[in-house]
């Protein structure tokens, strides 16, 4: 049972009313730091399979938006969301949601790798073992598969024993992705994923996102320009709590219409 009870709707089998094509959609979403408001009536929706890039100066409310996803703001007291987030049909800032569930279904990547202190096979198999029952061997499966889907097994296969923390951290970052798709979730949350990262780690972690949308719905803050023009199919801008500006990529870095993206975009602010 999760901390607010089980949601019938919000179930493995569940599957239905969202439109087909939306993984998840946001309608007149507010969000509030006790006082503070910082996300003002945002409305945007996340096509299925797709990466989306949230971009804007610092403070401007993409990480808001991106805890508001998976329900991580809940943790705090005094943290507050209004409007809607429809997954799988159903508006999951309602009461009842099983926030477990939610959680692996929209996992969540932070911006500097953040591997337990365990080791790197186990950092795998925990999120599997909280979500699901399976036999050793099948374990020994969804660890390699996952690893496999990182590009790491080759490098690590041969000390899965070994504390993760031991790796570099590019390798950390991947460990994490890893983890995250282990349990199979839908939509996978990034924040900032590559700015603690070198250039070759980076390029890497832009691969296999690129390979990672064929499956997963991918929502991405960066403060890289060109990491958003390089991966995302959309990009959306905003700026002190609003959403000025969401379009696909190409038109958003090429003919945005707001003055206000136009401006950031070229560096003029941020
Ligand atoms: N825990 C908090 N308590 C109070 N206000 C907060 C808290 N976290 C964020 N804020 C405020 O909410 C607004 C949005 O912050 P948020 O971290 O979402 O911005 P951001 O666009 O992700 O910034 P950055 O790019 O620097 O990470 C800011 O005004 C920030 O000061």
């Amino acid at each position: 049972m999760s901390e607010h009870g089980v949601n019938s709707t919000l179930s493995e089998g569940a599957k239905t009313a969202t439109a087909p094509e939306l993984a998840l959609q946001v309608k007149n979403l507010d969000f509030y730091y006790g006082k503070t408001h910082a996300l003002h009536n945002i409305s945007l929706d996340f096509p299925l399979r797709s990466v989306t890039g949230m971009i804007g100066p610092s403070g401007c409310g993409k990480s808001t938006l991106l805890r508001v996803l998976n329900r991580m703001y809940d943790l705090y007291p005094g943290q507050k969301a209004t409007g809607e987030v429809i997954f799988d049909g159903q508006n999951i800032l309602a009461p009842g949601v099983d926030l477990n569930l939610l959680r692996s279904r929209i996992g969540m990547v932070f911006q500097k790798p953040t591997p337990f202190p365990m080791s790197i096979y186990d950092n795998i198999a925990f999120g599997i073992r909280l979500h699901e029952r399976v036999s050793s061997s099948e374990m020994d499966g969804r660890v390699e598969d996952a690893l496999r889907r990182v590009a790491l097994w080759s490098e690590v296969k041969d000390r899965l024993k070994s504390n993760a923390t031991a790796m570099s951290g590019g390798q950390q970052q991947r460990l994490c992705i890893a983890r995250t798709i282990a349990t199979h979730p839908e939509v996978i949350l990034l924040d900032e994923p590559t700015s603690a990262l070198d250039p070759v780690s980076t390029a890497r972690i832009e691969e296999l996102l690129d390979e990672l949308k064929a499956e997963f719905t991918i929502i991405m803050v960066t403060h890289n320009m060109q990491q958003a023009a390089r991966c995302a199919d959309q990009v959306a801008f905003f700026y002190l709590g609003d959403l000025v500006e969401i379009d696909n990529t190409d038109r958003m870095f090429t003919t945005p219409r707001e003055r206000r993206t136009q401006d950031y975009i070229t560096g003029r602010f941020g």
